[in-house]
C-alpha cells in the first residue's frame, strides 16, 4: 500500500503523519522532498528560492521524485508505505506548467508508480491565513493565500484526473476528527 498524506503548507499533514507513526509502528514513513540522501540535499537547493526559473526549480523537485520511487516506493512495495507529499504536490505547485504536461512528466519521473491512496487535507482560505501568519514561512509560503489556494485547486484536479483511490478531508475539522477519517480510509 502507496498512502501519501497530501495538502498545501500548514493543512495539517505531518501533525497527522506523528500520530500515524505511534498507529502504524511497522510503517514506512517518508516524504517529499527530502526522502532519500540525494533528495536532503535537493530539498535545500528547492527551499533556498535560488532557483530564478521555474522550469529549473520543477526539475529540482522531480529529481528528489525520480529518486523517491527508486530508493524507497518501489524498494518497500510490499510494505506500508505513508509519504509526506508526493507526484501530486509536484503536479500541483508547478503551477507555470499545465496539469497535463506536469502528468507526463511526473509519470516518467515516477516510472508510473502512482499512489494507491491519496488523503488530501483541505484547507479553507481564512484558515490557511491564519495558520501561516503562525510560522516563519518559506519561499513558496511567501508567494500567498492565492498562489496556495489554486494549488490546492490543481491538487483537486489532479485526483480526478488521475482517477485516484481518495479521500478529501475537512483540514480545520479537530485533529481527532480527522486522525479517524484517515485511519477509516486506510484500513477499508
Ligand atoms: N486539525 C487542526 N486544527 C487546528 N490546527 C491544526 C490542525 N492540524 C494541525 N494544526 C496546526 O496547524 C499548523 C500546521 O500543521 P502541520 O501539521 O505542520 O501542517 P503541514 O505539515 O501540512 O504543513 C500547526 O501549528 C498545527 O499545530
Ligand atoms: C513535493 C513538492 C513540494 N513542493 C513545495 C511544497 C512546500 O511549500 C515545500 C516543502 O514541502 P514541505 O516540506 O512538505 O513543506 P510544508 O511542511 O511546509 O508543507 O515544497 C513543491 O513546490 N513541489 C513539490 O514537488
Amino acid at each position: 500500500m502507496y498512502v501519501v498524506i497530501e495538502g498545501i503548507d500548514t493543512a495539517g499533514k505531518s501533525t497527522q503523519l506523528e500520530l500515524l507513526k505511534k498507529k502504524l509502528p511497522t510503517a514506512i514513513f517518508t516524504k517529499e522532498p527530502g526522502g532519500t540522501p540525494l533528495g536532503i540535499k535537493l530539498r535545500a537547493m528547492a527551499l533556498d528560492g535560488e532557483a530564478k526559473s521555474k522550469i529549473a526549480e520543477m526539475f529540482l523537485f522531480m529529481a528528489d521524485r525520480a529518486e523517491h520511487i527508486e530508493e524507497v516506493i518501489k524498494k518497500y512495495k510490499n510494505n506500508t508505505i505513508i509519504s509526506d507529499r508526493s507526484m501530486l504536490s509536484g503536479i500541483a505547485y508547478a503551477s507555470t506548467l499545465s496539469i497535463d504536461e506536469l502528468i507526463n512528466l511526473n509519470l516518467i519521473a515516477t516510472n508510473n508508480t502512482l499512489p494507491t491512496h491519496v488523503i488530501l487535507l483541505e484547507l479553507a482560505p481564512d484558515e490557511l491565513k491564519f495558520r501561516l501568519s503562525q510560522k516563519e514561512n518559506d519561499s513558496i509560503e511567501l508567494r500567498g493565500i492565492e498562489y496556495l489556494i489554486n494549488i490546492q485547486n490543481r491538487m483537486k484536479e489532479t485526483i480526478k484526473r488521475l482517477n485516484l483511490n481518495h479521500i478529501i478531508i475537512d483540514a480545520s475539522l479537530k485533529i481527532e476528527e480527522i486522525e479517524k477519517e484517515i485511519e477509516d480510509f486506510i484500513n477499508d
